[in-house]
């Protein structure tokens, strides 16, 4: 299933050529991706990734890292903004603890995950955030949540995180991956002030000198030192579902993060993405250039949680029913006048 044989299938349909504009490149997308003609966002899932960082206690955060486990309880209690867009929008949702701090969840609702790995990464400001193993660890448990979704009969799927101070490593990963210097890939992710910008700036200056020089010997390790777990995970997401024949959404800043260090290892995943919008991050349009990618919405979001993502679905719910309801030219009877 080629570009061409989407186009022409859409060529055929009972409407001008081209008159869908945008959404004929989301139906491309799709059934490209998922080899099929009659492409689907249905089965569909949402799977959040939740993990702590360690450069929370360096000031990059304008909030504390309880506040992750504060939002995993309430994501579990079907309250968040995540909870209430999924449910809103018929997007099943998976939440998996791959390295909050704190105790762990002892009773929970079945679309919970225990996948600890650690309990927080290190501070990329002082050294390695993770080291290999640990990065490994976390990617696979997002691979298994991919294997699990398309088992499952996934067609679409999207990747959240939750992780107070993640933003601090998606703009270091976002500068070592693209090329942009720190100052342009920082932002103030949750609400940080000036001076908490300024800090965060120079941390991930520091932290993207000291992985760079091994970026093109050890991409894996180079990494790994920048970390965040949940954003391993979302990579492992990512990779796997591209090979499953899954269509992937993207979300913001974080997730993005995430799409990058999967095409970095996993070159070709990109060819499975949507960019869902473009968040008010400062450094998300230059990730999204690197992978090639236009945002379907630039509505100023600024949250995570796979938000994004799931405010742009009905356009993919969209451009699904195009290729699988509309009639063609010929059975109406009319011939093609342009
Ligand atoms: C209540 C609350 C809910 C959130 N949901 C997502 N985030 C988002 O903000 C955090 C990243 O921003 P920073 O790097 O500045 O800490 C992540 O948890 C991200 O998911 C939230 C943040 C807060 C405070
Ligand atoms: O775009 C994002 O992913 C984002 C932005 C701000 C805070 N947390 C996440």
């Amino acid at each position: 299933m080629t570009e061409t044989d989407v186009r022409s299938y859409l060529d055929a349909l009972a409407k001008p050529r081209g008159s869908l504009g945008r959404l004929e490149d989301i139906a491309v997308r799709l059934a490209v991706t998922q080899r099929r003609i009659d492409a689907r966002t249905r089965p569909r899932r949402i799977v959040l990734f939740a993990g702590d960082h360690g450069c929370v206690s360096d000031g990059v955060s304008a909030w504390p890292s309880a506040v992750t486990g504060m939002m995993v309880a309430t994501i579990l209690a079907g309250q968040a903004t995540s909870s209430a867009l999924a449910r809103a929008h018929d997007c099943p949702l998976r939440l998996v603890d791959v390295g909050v701090f704190g105790p762990r969840i002892a009773a929970a609702p079945s679309f919970f995950r225990d996948a600890r790995i650690g309990d927080g990464t290190a501070s990329l400001a002082h050294g390695a955030a993770m080291d290999v193993a640990r990065f490994d660890a976390a990617w696979q448990v997002g691979a298994q949540e991919a294997d699990r979704a398309a088992d499952d009969g996934a067609a679409l799927l999207i990747a959240g995180e939750m992780g107070i101070g993640n933003t601090t490593p998606a703009a270091a990963l976002t500068a070592l991956l693209t090329g942009v210097a720190a100052a342009e890939a920082v932002g103030r992710g949750a609400g940080a002030d000036d001076a908490m910008l300024a800090v965060k700036s120079q941390i991930v200056a520091d932290a993207v000198a000291r992985a760079a020089p091994l970026l093109s010997t050890d991409p894996m390790r180079a990494i790994a030192m920048i970390g965040g777990y949940e954003i391993a995970a979302i990579a492992g997401f990512f990779a796997r579902g591209a090979a499953r024949g899954a269509t992937l959404l993207l979300d913001g800043y974080v997730a993005t993060a995430g799409a990058l260090v999967a095409e970095r290892l996993a070159p070709g995943t990109v060819a499975a993405m949507i960019a869902g919008h473009r968040s008010a991050e400062p450094g998300h349009a230059a990730a999204l250039a690197h992978l090639g990618l236009d945002p379907l919405l630039d509505w100023h979001m600024r949250l995570g949680e796979g938000s994004g993502a799931l405010v742009a679905l009905p356009l993919l719910d969209a451009a699904a029913a195009v290729l699988n309801d509309v009639v063609r030219l010929d059975a109406i009877g009319a011939e093609r006048a342009d």
